[in-house]
């Protein structure tokens, strides 16, 4: 029975992000991440600073957390990080949720492709502009795509690219020209992750959404896109667990 390093089980809440926005779920957050993006929300996965909470955990373990946390008032389970992508075995999970009647999101960056990618039920993609400072491996989201595609998997994926300027407007947009059957969402780039005031985040990451749309608008070729905030941060703000 494989362990999974487990940082965080929180929810019910929303979805704030993507394909499934305002999709009531619970949320499971694996460690370890094989990028540093330079604006993560959330390097605490990665970073080292909450080491110490790390659980590894069997999947009857987690199926049993989500119980104790969510009670019965859930049927959706989104699993980030970090990297999920980078759990080989997370078969065994997923087939655990899915035997329970539980619909499963996951969220990764296209660095890494696992066959279980196929049982998905809402799979985000999302690649790192260059306001991230890392290196796309094209090869690697060629393969992702392709093998979703060739399987039938088009309904259940997304890709989702954050932006926090033109340079990664660009990128988003040439994504969107390589990839053009895959659905895509553009995400409002939060740069001001010490705020503690949920109201002046909220502010300035409207602001930043105005800007956002006012660029799609503009372009000729970002049409069949969609264009969405973080809206747990709106709501919330920086807080983690929500
Ligand atoms: C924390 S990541 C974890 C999953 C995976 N590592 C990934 O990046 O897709 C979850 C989502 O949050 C997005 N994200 C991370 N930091 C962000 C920020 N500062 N502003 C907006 N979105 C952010 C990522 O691009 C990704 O879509
Ligand atoms: N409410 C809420 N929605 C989210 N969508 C993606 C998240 C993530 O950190 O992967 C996230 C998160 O942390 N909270
Ligand atoms: S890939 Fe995701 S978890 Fe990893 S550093 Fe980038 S945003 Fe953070
Ligand atoms: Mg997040």
């Amino acid at each position: 029975m494989s362990k999974f390093p487990i940082l965080e089980i929180f929810g019910p809440t929303i979805q704030g992000e993507g394909m499934v926005v305002g999709r009531k779920t619970m949320f499971i957050r694996t460690a370890g991440c094989d990028y540093q993006c330079s604006w993560c929300d959330s390097a605490f996965t990665w970073d080292g600073s909450a080491k110490e909470e790390i659980e590894m955990l069997t999947t009857e373990q987690i199926m049993d957390r989500l119980k104790e946390v969510g009670k019965d008032r859930f049927d959706h389970v989104t699993i980030s990080g970090g990297n999920p992508a980078l759990l080989q075995n997370l078969n065994q999970l997923i087939d655990a949720l899915h035997a329970c009647d539980l619909n499963v999101a996951l969220e990764t960056q296209g660095s890494r492709w696992q066959p279980w990618f196929l049982t998905i039920d809402d799979l985000t993609i999302s690649p790192k502009p260059p306001s991230s400072k890392m290196q796309t491996d094209w090869e690697m989201l060629d393969k992702i795509i392709a093998s979703l595609t060739e399987e039938n998997r088009l309904s259940h994926l997304s890709l989702k690219v954050v932006v926090f300027d033109q340079e990664d407007l660009d990128y988003a947009t040439y994504i969107h020209a390589r990839y053009p059957e895959v659905s895509l969402f553009l995400q409002v780039g939060n740069d001001d992750l010490s705020e503690i005031d949920p109201e002046q985040l909220a502010h300035h990451l409207l602001s930043k959404y105005e800007w956002l749309i006012d660029q799609v608008m503009l372009s000729n070729t970002l049409n069949a896109v969609r264009v969405l905030p973080q809206v747990h941060a709106l709501v919330w703000g920086n807080k983690r667990g929500v």
